[in-house]
C-alpha cells in the first residue's frame, strides 16, 4: 500500500498553527511512514514553529485583508492570484491524500484549490466565532470539526462535528512534569508560581498591568513566569528581577503550565482549550480587539461556570488587585476554580479529528 501523504495548512498566529502540528502529530503515530507537508504564510510565525516541530513548510505571498481601508488591501488581488497558483502547483507536485485547513489566510487558496481538485479537505474552526477564512470554505470542503456548540449558524449543518479544540499531546500530563518544570525555570520552590500569558504574540494591555503590579506580586511573596511576546521584547526584556522573569516566547508551554500555580491569560481559543486540561486557578483577561469581540465570549463560556475568573480590560485598573487578592487567600476558591475548569476539558478533540480524516479517506477510496 503507497504512503499516505498530508497537506495541512493554518497560521498567522498559535492559535491556527499549535492545532494543526497536534493534528499531524496525531496522523504520524497512526501512518508512521506518511509525509506531511505545511503551507504557510510566508512572513507569519509558522514559517519558524512548523519546522522546530519537525515538520516541512512551503510559504505563499498572502496576507488578510485589513479591516480598515489600507494600502496593503490593493495588493491583495494580486497575493490571492499568486497563492492559488502557487498551491496549485504544490498540489500537483506533492499529490497528498487529504488536505486540513486549521484558519489563518494561508489555509484558503491551499484549500480551494485542494477542493477543486477533489482532494478530501477538512478544515478545523477553533473559535466560538467562525473565522473569514473558514466561513469562505465551508461550502467547498466535506468535514468542519469545531469546538463550540451552535456552529451550524455558520456553517452547513451536516458537515460539523463538534470535538473539540486539538491541544498538543505534551500538554496532557502536566502534573507529571511538577519538579521538572520548577528545575527547568529555575523556581524558588518556597514560592507560589504565576504564569501570564499573553497569547502567541503577547498582549500590550496584559504587559501594563503586569509591570504596574509587580510590586503587588512582591508584596504577596509570588513569583512571575511573564511571556510579554516579541512586539514587546525590547520594553519589558530588562524588567526581570530574581522574582520575576520575562520570556519572549515559551517553546516549554507545558513546563510553564507544570511549574504555576495560577495563571493569569488572554482566551484566545486555544489558550482556553489548553487551559482547561491544564486545571489551574486561571483569571482570564480577553482582547477587546478581535472580531465580534471572540475572546470574550470564549472566556465566559468558562467563567459562567465558575470554572475562571474573568477581568475587563476595562475593569482592570479597579478590580484586578482585590480580584486577585481574594484568589490568591482563599485555597477552596482556588480548588473550585481547578476541579471545575478540569471538567470541561477536551481531551480526545485530536483523536476525534483525526478519526473524521481517516472516514474522508475510506470515503475516497
Ligand atoms: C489577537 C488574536 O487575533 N488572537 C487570536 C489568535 O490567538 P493566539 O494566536 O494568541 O492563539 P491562542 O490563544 O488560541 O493559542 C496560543 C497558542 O500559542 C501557544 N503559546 C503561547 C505563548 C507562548 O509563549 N508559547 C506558546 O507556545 C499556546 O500554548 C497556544 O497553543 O488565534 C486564536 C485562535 O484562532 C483566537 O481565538 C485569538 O483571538
Amino acid at each position: 500500500m503507497k504512503n499516505k501523504k498530508f497537506i495541512i495548512s493554518g497560521g498567522g498566529t498559535g492559535g491556527h498553527i499549535y492545532p494543526a502540528i497536534a493534528i499531524a502529530n496525531e496522523l504520524k503515530t497512526r501512518y508512521p511512514d506518511a509525509e506531511f507537508l505545511f503551507v504557510g504564510a510566508e512572513d507569519r510565525m509558522e514559517m519558524e514553529k512548523v519546522p522546530q516541530a519537525g515538520y516541512k513548510i512551503k510559504g505563499l505571498w498572502i496576507s488578510g485583508l485589513q479591516r480598515s481601508l489600507s494600502l496593503q488591501n490593493l495588493a491583495f488581488p494580486l497575493k490571492l492570484v499568486s497563492s492559488l497558483m502557487k498551491s496549485k502547483s504544490i498540489l500537483k507536485t506533492f499529490k497528498p491524500d487529504a488536505a486540513i485547513g486549521t484558519g489563518g489566510y494561508a489555509s484558503a487558496p491551499l484549500l480551494r484549490m485542494a477542493a477543486k481538485q477533489n482532494i478530501p479537505c477538512l478544515i478545523q474552526e477553533q473559535n466560538s466565532h467562525a473565522g473569514i477564512t473558514n466561513k469562505w470554505l465551508s461550502s467547498k470542503v466535506q468535514k468542519i470539526c469545531v469546538a463550540y456548540e451552535g456552529m451550524e449558524n455558520f456553517f452547513p449543518s451536516d458537515k460539523v462535528k463538534l470535538t473539540g479544540n486539538p491541544v498538543r499531546q505534551d500538554l496532557l500530563d502536566i502534573s507529571l512534569k511538577r519538579e521538572e518544570a520548577l528545575t527547568f525555570f529555575k523556581l524558588n520552590r518556597d514560592k507560589k508560581t504565576l504564569l501570564v500569558l499573553g497569547g502567541s504574540l503577547g498582549a500590550r494591555r496584559i504587559n501594563q498591568l503586569i509591570e504596574k503590579s509587580l510590586p503587588f506580586f512582591e508584596r504577596i511573596n509570588l513569583q512571575v513566569i511573564w511571556q510579554c511576546g516579541k512586539f514587546y521584547e525590547e520594553t519589558y526584556k530588562n524588567k526581570g528581577n530574581e522574582n520575576v522573569q520575562v520570556h519572549t516566547f515559551l517553546n516549554r508551554m507545558d513546563l510553564a503550565y507544570a511549574a504555576s500555580d495560577f495563571i493569569i491569560s488572554r482566551a484566545g481559543a486555544l489558550s482556553v482549550s489548553e487551559l482547561c486540561l491544564v486545571g489551574k486557578p486561571v483569571v482570564f483577561i480577553p482582547s477587546p480587539n478581535v472580531a465580534e469581540d471572540h475572546q470574550t465570549k470564549n472566556a465566559l463560556a468558562i467563567s459562567e461556570k465558575n470554572a475562571a475568573i474573568l477581568i475587563k480590560e476595562n475593569e482592570l485598573d479597579t478590580n484586578f488587585e482585590k480580584e486577585f487578592s481574594d484568589l490568591f487567600s482563599s485555597i477552596e476558591k482556588q480548588e473550585m476554580l481547578s476541579k471545575n475548569i478540569l471538567a470541561l476539558a477536551k481531551p480526545n478533540a485530536t483523536i476525534e479529528i483525526v478519526e473524521e480524516i481517516e472516514k474522508l479517506l475510506k470515503n475516497n477510496n
